[in-house]
């Protein structure tokens, strides 16, 4: 079976429109950077585009001289009901930037206290594509209790947090994070009913490292030839899989909508629109 990620985030879209139909002088959504590389340019590209369907102001802000009181200045704005900080930043210290947020308006989860806040039930915002994998899940209906998942991949963004996601009480899968520097990771990933690959590396998930029967997400964004490719062999591991997510379409199609999603939930707690 394919998961369909398109479906998903349209969903989530629809639910959107209806949230904010008739508003006007909606707050914008603003992506902070510097000096964007391709896969930047292309990701803000297509947020301004997502922006542009749902009537969201989407604003693409330059890192200036001073980038902590540029958001220090962000974190007050009314006018502005969220900041993506782009990775890397080349020109400014980011993990600096990235304190200055306020996690309240850092929709993609990533300033200490939202991480943290994951293990506590007290975040803001979650990464949301860490969310996009759990939301596949259960949309999917694969339910992750008492199974074995293996995530290869160990970032902030996504092999941490969704780690985390995972082992919330309720969800209770048994998880394993592999980086690296993990030994016989084809060993780990075959012996899992689920596995999620989130490295970077383009058909880094072969058919021999996934049990036959077992759901793969695939969590890859990769520009290969031009082209976008996830981590996974899709054409080889889609012939064992159960399940599998296709790039694109997949779970990069869902985080795009919950960070929008996440908008939203600024604009709750800004008073703008009713909960
Ligand atoms: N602050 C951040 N900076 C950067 C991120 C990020 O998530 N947050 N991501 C990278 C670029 N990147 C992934 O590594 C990336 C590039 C392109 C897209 C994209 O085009 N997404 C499509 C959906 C793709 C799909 O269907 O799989 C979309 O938005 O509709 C996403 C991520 C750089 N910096």
């Amino acid at each position: 079976m394919i998961l369909d990620g398109k479906s998903v985030a349209e969903k989530t879209y629809s639910e959107i429109r209806e949230k904010i139909e008739g508003m006007v002088s909606l707050p914008s959504l603003v992506l902070l950077c510097d000096e964007p590389d391709s896969s930047n340019k292309t990701y803000m590209k297509s947020i301004v585009k997502q922006g542009e369907k749902l009537g969201i102001n989407v604003v693409i802000e330059n890192t200036g001289e001073d980038p902590i009181a540029q958001v220090h200045r962000m974190n007050s704005d009314p006018s502005i009901a969220g900041v993506m900080i782009m990775h890397p930043l080349k020109n400014a210290d980011e993990k600096s930037v990235l304190a200055a947020l306020d996690p309240s308006k850092d929709l993609e989860g990533r300033t200490v206290s939202n991480l943290g806040g994951i293990v506590n039930d007290e975040e803001f915002f979650a990464p949301p594509t860490a969310e996009a994998v759990m939301e596949m899940l259960f949309q999917y209906d694969i339910n992750p209790k008492g199974r074995d998942v293996t995530i290869v991949g160990r970032s902030n963004t996504v092999g941490k947090p969704l780690a985390l996601l995972l082992l919330k009480k309720g969800v209770d899968a048994t998880v394993t994070v592999c980086h690296s520097r993990s030994r016989d990771i084809a060993e780990k990933t075959f012996n899992s009913d689920i596995v999620v690959s989130a490295v970077g590396i383009a058909k880094f998930l072969k058919r021999e490292m996934v049990r036959p029967g077992s759901i793969v997400i695939d969590v890859g964004i990769n520009f290969l030839d031009g082209k976008l490719v996830g981590d996974v062999d899709y054409d080889e591991v889609s012939q064992i899989a159960a399940a599998i997510t296709p790039v694109p379409g997949g779970v990069g199609s869902v985080t795009t909508a919950l960070l929008f999603k996440h908008y939203l939930k600024s604009l709750e707690r800004m008073g703008r629109i009713a909960r």
